[in-house]
């Protein structure tokens, strides 16, 4: 699949934390309210990203009526949402919250509405906080992918990086922490 992304040439390679979340099982470190994973939030994707050996993960994600962009088909704003749900949670294998720096998208073929998307993704290295992602998904045949990501996610100090938003956050109750 074409694409114009560049990792860098001083990337390095990274390694799983010992008490990262054991291959298979889902990576379960974020909030119920997220739009990308919460169970709990009232418009969202839901996904579920799994642990795979090494570096991986996987997700899988059924295209719905209310993702729909062109007709039939689903949105790709809303794959590269899924995307960054599937690349942005692989940082947490290495024990490290980070966020989304910068994403790439190549979109090889429409996804119709009605399908399963099959993620897979890995972390490919990193240099000082920045860590270098790639993911791609097909529909069943890993051989014949629909879509391609790369990703550069930043790692952050989580209290530091939300301190001053926590306030403006929703709970599942629907209250905002300051109402
Ligand atoms: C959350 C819970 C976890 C759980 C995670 C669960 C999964 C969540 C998945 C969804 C994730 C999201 O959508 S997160 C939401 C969307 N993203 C955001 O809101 C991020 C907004 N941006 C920021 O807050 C900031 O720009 C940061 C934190 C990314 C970086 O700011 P900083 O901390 O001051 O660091 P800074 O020195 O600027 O950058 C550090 C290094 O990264 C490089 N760098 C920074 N931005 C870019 C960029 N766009 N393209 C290339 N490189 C970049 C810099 O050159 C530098 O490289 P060098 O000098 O070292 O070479």
């Amino acid at each position: 699949m074409k694409t114009s992304f560049v990792l860098p040439a001083d990337i390095e390679p990274l390694s799983r934390d010992p008490k990262a979340t054991s291959p298979g099982r889902r990576i379960n470190l974020h909030h119920s309210m997220c739009f990308g994973c919460g169970a709990d939030a009232p418009v969202g994707l839901r996904i579920d990203v799994i642990a795979g050996e090494g570096l991986t993960v996987s997700a899988s994600m059924k295209v719905e009526d209310w993702m729909q962009g062109g007709p039939g088909v689903i949105h790709g704003g809303l794959l590269s949402t899924a995307f960054d749900e599937v690349m942005g949670t692989s940082p947490l294998l290495l024990r490290m919250p980070v966020v989304t720096g910068h994403l790439e998208i190549d979109y090889a073929k429409p996804i119709p509405l009605g399908s399963t998307v099959q993620f897979t993704g890995e972390i490919l290295g990193g240099v000082r906080r920045k860590v270098y992602t790639r993911a791609v998904a097909h529909l069943g045949d890993p051989q014949e992918p629909v879509a391609a990501a790369h990703g550069l996610f930043i790692a952050i100090d989580l209290e530091k990086h939300f301190a001053g938003y926590r306030d403006r956050a929703v709970h599942p109750s629907g209250h905002q922490n300051g109402a």
